[in-house]
């Protein structure tokens, strides 16, 4: 299953609103920033917004600029990236202007919308019945795998923003401050009320787009139990780049570590013989970093490129022992042990069995290993 990267794009006013309460669609972003939007438009597979937003604005969703319609079409792209909405009510205007412009579109909807639809929408148009709720796990599920998208751009309006990082599906935030003020409590907010990942998020870039800012912001609160939020695919990255800055070992594996607070605070980072120890793994380095009684353990995620031992020659305790006995109860990892040093590892298997959630994120395997392929066999060999 291969969820896209999604990318939350919206314009707020200075006191926070996504619109006003009017018929009309406010614009909030200037000639400049419509010409950024234009390009990240042009930059994703497909584009989603909610089915609020296609009654309020009714919006074509187009890349205008021929020259990247062109360069689409160049690097052999539809011209068009796919359109998406998402309704459980079925309530859409089979005249809206989401249909009859641009590629190809989508829907995702309930049965019962499924059923209020049928035979409505031009014949283009794909309808996809999720059951009797629209779960957003299945909508990216489904862009992923039967549609081929690596990268959504998700356009509001603020309902779906707001389920969309509640649920920590969001891996990045693009949000542009436009210099107005709205002050009509009836106008709809970028973001509702409810329960948001803890702790702040990381802010990667500002930019002035002609009088608007943009700020773009990442996830850092890891998910908790089995189930992968974004956030734990970026940490997962830092432990593939520390993976990499290992030195070179004939003998052992090229691994990296990070162990993250529940609050997104990084507690320790660390890779494979660290500081000149020729034997010292990743997350036991990690680990001596931080006071065992530090109370954000009980609660922290550590995130290892390599799934942490579960024996081992060099030291008396795996690394699968060293993080329990240190009350950590969630791991997130790349790729299961293989039996070049040690016959059938489970480090997994030890940290289940004292009750950790263990969470495997296959899509990083490949980046896992590019730093050890000298020590596995080549490819088509088991
Ligand atoms: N400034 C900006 O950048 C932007 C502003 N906007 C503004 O935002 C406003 C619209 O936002 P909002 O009213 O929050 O609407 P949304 O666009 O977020 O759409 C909400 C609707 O989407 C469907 N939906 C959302 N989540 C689910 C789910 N989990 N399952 C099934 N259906 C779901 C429902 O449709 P249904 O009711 O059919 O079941 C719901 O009513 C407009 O005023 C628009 O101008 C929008 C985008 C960008
Ligand atoms: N108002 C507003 C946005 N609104 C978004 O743009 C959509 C309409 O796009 P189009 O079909 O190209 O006219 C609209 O439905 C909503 O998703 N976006 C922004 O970046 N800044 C803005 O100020």
């Amino acid at each position: 299953m291969a969820h896209p990267y999604v990318l939350l794009s919206a314009a707020v006013s200075l006191d926070g609103f996504l619109d006003d309460a009017g018929p009309e669609r406010l614009l909030l972003s200037g000639p400049e920033d419509f010409d950024r939007v234009d390009e990240v438009r042009a930059g994703s597979d497909a584009i989603l917004v909610g089915a609020g937003t296609l009654r309020t604005d009714n919006p074509r969703l187009l890349v205008g600029s021929a020259e990247r319609r062109a360069a689409r079409t160049a690097a052999g792209l539809p011209e068009y990236p796919l359109k998406a909405t998402v309704s459980a009510s079925g309530d859409l205007d089979p005249g809206a202007r989401f249909w009859h412009t641009g590629g190809a579109k989508i829907v995702y909807t309930t049965d019962r919308g499924a059923q209020r639809l049928h035979g409505l929408l031009p014949a283009d148009v794909e309808v996809a019945a999720l059951g009797p709720e629209v779960e957003w796990r299945a909508v990216l599920a489904h862009l992923g795998d039967a549609k081929g998208v690596r990268r959504l751009m998700v356009e509001g309006g603020g309902r779906v923003h707001t389920q969309l990082l509640q649920q920590g599906l969001a891996d990045e935030l693009q949000l542009v401050v436009a210099p107005l003020f709205v002050g009509d409590t009836d106008a709809p907010r970028m973001f509702g009320p409810g329960a948001y990942p803890p702790g702040r998020m990381r802010l990667v870039e500002t930019r002035p787009v002609g009088d608007v800012v943009l700020m773009r912001y990442v996830p850092t609160a890891p998910g908790t139990g089995r189930q992968a939020c974004a956030a734990d695919r970026r940490w997962m990255e830092t432990a593939c780049e520390l993976a990499v800055q290992c030195p070179p070992s004939r003998t052992a594996f090229s691994v990296g570590a990070v162990i993250v607070a529940a609050d997104g605070t990084e507690l320790a980072r660390a890779h494979s013989r660290e500081g000149g120890d020729p034997v010292v793994h990743a997350e036991e380095a990690a680990l001596a970093k931080l006071d065992p009684a530090d109370p954000r353990l009980a609660t922290a995620t550590v995130y290892s490129s390599l799934e942490p031992c579960a024996r081992r020659a060099s030291r008396p305790a795996p690394c699968a022992r060293l993080i329990l006995d240190a009350g950590v109860r969630r791991v997130v990892t790349a790729w299961r042990e293989p039996d070049t040093f040690v016959t059938a590892a489970d480090g997994s298997g030890v940290l289940a069995a004292e009750g950790a959630d263990v969470v495997v994120l296959p899509e990083y395997e490949q980046r896992a290993k590019a730093p050890n392929t000298h020590l596995l066999p080549p490819p088509g060999h088991s």
